[in-house]
């Protein structure tokens, strides 16, 4: 079985961070690993609190790993701060970890900053350069880039200058744009539109973080980089379609409906 290993926070409710990138594996049928960096206090109304890891203990989770298993793939989600983010990169340097995922979380959609505003640069100079894909939504790919982003021209423009920056591959998210939740991939010559009908739901939360880990799962089931963002774009589209309310405020995905659809269970 193939192994990949997320390196985020904790939802305490479940539908983002950890938890969702764990289910995520789960449901590709890969096995899960996770080096927490964070805590939140979080549902599905807001964040509440965070308290980070300190770095020594995600060093030590990282050299837990990496000294016994071998990895196939790696997601990194929530690092908040710089020293978070020093501490993991010079990890993956130091076990020549390959087949990375970043997911750039800045802000939650409640409007908490999961990333402290100082340590934006940090993530651009230590974590893009060892990416083999980068997955900015709409605001990651500004902040990143410095662009104000309002049409497709520059969203292509964002793309260009944040490969640039070192990732293989820069998939700007369309889940925050008006009509048709069109996602974009740039692999430093040619752009590739997926294209997603929007799901009329509320229940979004955790969709970033799904699709990031759907990713690193295909890649390390050994699907071509293309196809695995592909088929990671299909899994989050059934996943919003089937997301559900649980708590007063933006609901979560949902993980196991093809599991659940062939076994005639309901929710
Ligand atoms: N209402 C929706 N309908 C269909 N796809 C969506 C919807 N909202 C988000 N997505 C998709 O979910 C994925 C995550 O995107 P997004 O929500 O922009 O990321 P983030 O959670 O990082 O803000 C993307 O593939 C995006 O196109
Ligand atoms: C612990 C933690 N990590 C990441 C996020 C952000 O998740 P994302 O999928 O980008 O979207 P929302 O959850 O904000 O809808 C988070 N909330 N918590």
């Amino acid at each position: 079985m193939k192994k990949v290993l997320t390196i985020a926070g904790s939802d305490s409710c479940g539908g983002a961070g950890i938890q969702a990138d764990l289910k995520t594996f789960s449901a590709h049928g890969v096995y899960g690993m996770s080096v927490i960096t964070a805590v939140t206090a979080q549902n599905t109304k807001g964040v509440f609190a965070v308290q980070d890891i300190s770095p020594l203990l995600i060093i030590q989770q990282l050299e837990a790993i990496f000294d016994d298993i071998t990895v196939d793939a790696v997601k990194i989600g929530m690092v908040s701060q710089i020293e978070t983010i020093e501490a993991i990169a010079k990890q993956l340097k130091k076990y020549s970890v390959n087949n990375i995922v970043v997911d750039p979380v800045m802000i939650s959609k409640s409007g908490y900053h999961l990333l402290q505003s100082d340590a934006k640069n940090s993530l651009i100079m230590n974590l893009l350069p060892l990416a083999t894909i980068v997955t900015p939504n709409l605001m990651e790919a500004e902040a990143i880039t410095g662009i104000k982003i309002n049409s497709l021209k520059e969203i292509k423009e964002a793309s260009t200058i944040i490969h640039k920056m070192g990732p293989k591959y820069v998939l700007v998210k369309g889940g925050h744009l008006e009509g048709e939740a069109t996602d974009l991939l740039y692999d430093g010559s040619s752009f590739m539109v997926l294209p997603s009908e929007r799901i009329k739901t509320k229940n979004t939360h955790g969709t970033g973080c799904t699709l990031s880990s759907a990713i690193a799962s295909n890649i390390a089931k050994g699907l071509g980089f293309t196809e695995s963002v592909k088929e990671a774009k299909k899994y989050i589209t059934t996943a919003i379609k089937h997301s559900f309310s649980i708590g007063k405020g933006v609901g979560p995905t949902h993980h196991f409906y093809e599991l659940y659809k062939k076994s005639g269970l309901n929710l």
